[in-house]
């Protein structure tokens, strides 16, 4: 949480920082870096506010650095804040890397380490456990191997709990951590090791796996991989490549299968969309589209899945595209024809029209209800809940009017005709809105309906304001989500197909046919 909130993008409120506290708790992490209190008074205020929460499993952790060169300890702010937030547990990062101590603190090296040794032994005095941080560790090791462990030694001596080795600036391959590692685990055979890996080489996860099968027993890291720059090594990675593969204990067993939720609960707490395609956790880590793919996923998931989505709480998708073969698109069809096999001729019949659609512009991929709709169709499983006899639609300045369209329609149902106006913040809302008060007299129900997403795509961009447009719309009726597709050179044809069809297909839910 303390890493994480130095995420780009990232500002949790309080609140926010006690909610993910719970989380966490609940899901087994046993350390949680919540803040920094020398910092900022939101982090004060989280100390000061949790401490009437109770911890099943997690202890909280207050951050902050070593004291400042030449003064004491008790005369040091941010120490002082860190024994003010009352936790049992403190990280206290100091520098290992020479160059960071004449370069950026502007101190002697033996400065440097009187300010670890005695700013770990006040918190020890204090009654703390101490995690010490030993920021650009690897990058210190690289440079100068003998000062670098000689920080690590002074934060021992002075009763540090746990040395953790640090890949502040994220460039270290998994090699070097690896052979790092084993020195200083040999080294330091007497005190946990931990590690803490940046991801600005794309290797924070790797290099805490190799850091573990060395023998380090703390990997810090964050959920979603969010932190400073590129992130932190991502947790939702870690913990079930450990705990699944190699057998390590993480966190209950039972949490395994929650991995998922948590990771996309903190991504909405954090106010950020989540990563589609993270590994274990990801929209899409486990949704299929190459039809050869499918059509093995059907007979055995283990041809292309490397664990069952469900052991992490993530579940298999199978996506509608031109690259899909019949055993894709035979469920969709068998929902509607039940008798139709893989060799029936309309299951050709059906793909073949998925991939010339597809070839002219649709994607199903998302909007499926569309394909379903095209199924009914070609067997003659469809339906005329209404016909939509003519619209218009006009578009005035916006600012000479308080709304910037509006469009007339006419709907039969049951040779009952309709005729009705509504006005919108422009042509498509506008048509959307009409259609709806239409519609509304014949089937009230269509109340509970309304669009969640509307998306457009340009296709033959070289044809600028004449090109085709793809409109992909996404519904909902509270309780389910579904899409839809419409393809045209005019965007409020592309956007009415996609209406149409959305509004279609709620209807035979609606009516259970
Ligand atoms: C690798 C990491 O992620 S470590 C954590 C980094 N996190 C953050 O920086 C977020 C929180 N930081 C802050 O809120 C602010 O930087 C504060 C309150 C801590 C300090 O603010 P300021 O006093 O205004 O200093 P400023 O941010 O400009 O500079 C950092 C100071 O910390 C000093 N410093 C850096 N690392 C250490 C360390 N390990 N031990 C002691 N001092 C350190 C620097 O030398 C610099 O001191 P100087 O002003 O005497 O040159
Ligand atoms: C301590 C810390 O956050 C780092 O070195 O990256």
């Amino acid at each position: 949480m303390r890493d994480g909130a130095q995420a780009e993008g990232v500002s949790f409120s309080v609140s926010d920082k006690l909610k993910i506290a719970k989380k966490l708790d609940e899901f087994g992490i046993d350390y949680i870096e919540a803040g920094n209190p020398g910092s900022n008074p939101k982090d004060v205020e989280f100390f000061e506010k949790v401490k009437d929460t109770k911890f099943k499993n997690a202890k909280l952790v207050a951050f902050g650095s070593t004291r400042r060169p030449c003064i004491k300890p008790d005369e040091d702010a941010n120490l002082t804040a860190l024994l003010r937030s009352e936790t049992s547990v403190v990280a206290i990062f100091g520098k290992s890397w020479d160059f960071h101590v004449t370069e950026v603190i502007r101190t002697t090296l033996d400065e440097n380490l009187r300010m670890i040794y005695d700013s770990i032994a006040y918190m020890k005095k204090h009654g703390k456990e101490v995690v010490f941080d030993a920021e650009h560790f690897f990058d210190g090791y690289k440079a100068n191997r003998e000062y670098a462990l000689k920080a690590l030694e002074t934060a021992w001596q002075a009763g540090a709990d746990w040395l953790v080795l640090c890949d502040t600036n994220g460039g270290s391959f998994p090699s070097e951590i690896a052979e790092i590692v084993k020195v200083v685990v040999e080294k330091f055979s007497v005190i946990p090791i931990g590690i803490h890996c940046h991801n600005d080489g794309g290797m924070a996860v790797a290099n805490s796996i190799v850091a573990v099968e060395q023998g380090v027993v703390q990997v810090q890291g964050t959920f979603n991989g969010y932190g400073e720059r590129c992130g932190n090594a991502n947790l939702c990675t870690i913990i079930p490549n450990l705990q699944l593969k190699r057998n390590y204990y993480c966190v209950p067993q039972q949490s395994i299968s929650e991995l998922t939720r948590v990771s996309r609960y903190i991504s909405e707490v954090a106010n950020l969309a989540p990563n589609e395609r993270a590994p274990y956790v990801g929209n899409c880590a486990f949704a299929h589209k190459g039809g050869m793919h499918i059509d093995a996923i059907l007979k055995n998931p283990a041809t292309f899945e490397h664990i069952p989505p469900e052991s992490v709480g993530n579940q298999r998708r199978i996506l509608m595209s031109e690259v899909a073969g019949r055993s894709t698109v035979l469920g969709k069809i068998q929902k509607v024809a039940p008798w139709v096999t893989k060799d029936s001729p309309e299951v050709q019949q059906l793909i073949d029209n998925l991939k010339r659609l597809e070839h002219e512009g649709y994607q199903f991929e998302g909007a499926e209800s569309s394909f379903e709709l095209m199924v009914r169709k070609a067997l003659g499983k469809d339906h005329k809940f209404f016909e939509v006899k003519s619209f218009r639609v006009l578009c005035e300045e916006p600012w000479q009017a308080d709304y910037s369209a509006l469009a007339v329609i006419k709907v039969e149902v049951n040779k009952v005709e309709e005729v009705t106006a509504a006005e919108g913040d422009g042509p498509v809302n506008a048509l959307d809105k009409a259609l709806r008060k239409a519609l509304e007299v014949f089937y009230p129900q269509l109340k509970k309906m309304r669009l969640t997403d509307y998306k457009v795509r340009v296709l033959d961009t070289s044809k600028a304001t004449a090109a085709k447009v793809r409109v992909h719309i996404e519904s909902t009726d509270g309780e389910r989500v579904w899409g839809t597709v419409g393809v045209s050179t005019n965007i409020i044809e592309a956007s009415f197909n996609a209406l149409i069809d959305s509004i279609e297909y709620f209807l035979f839910n609606e009516m259970g046919m």
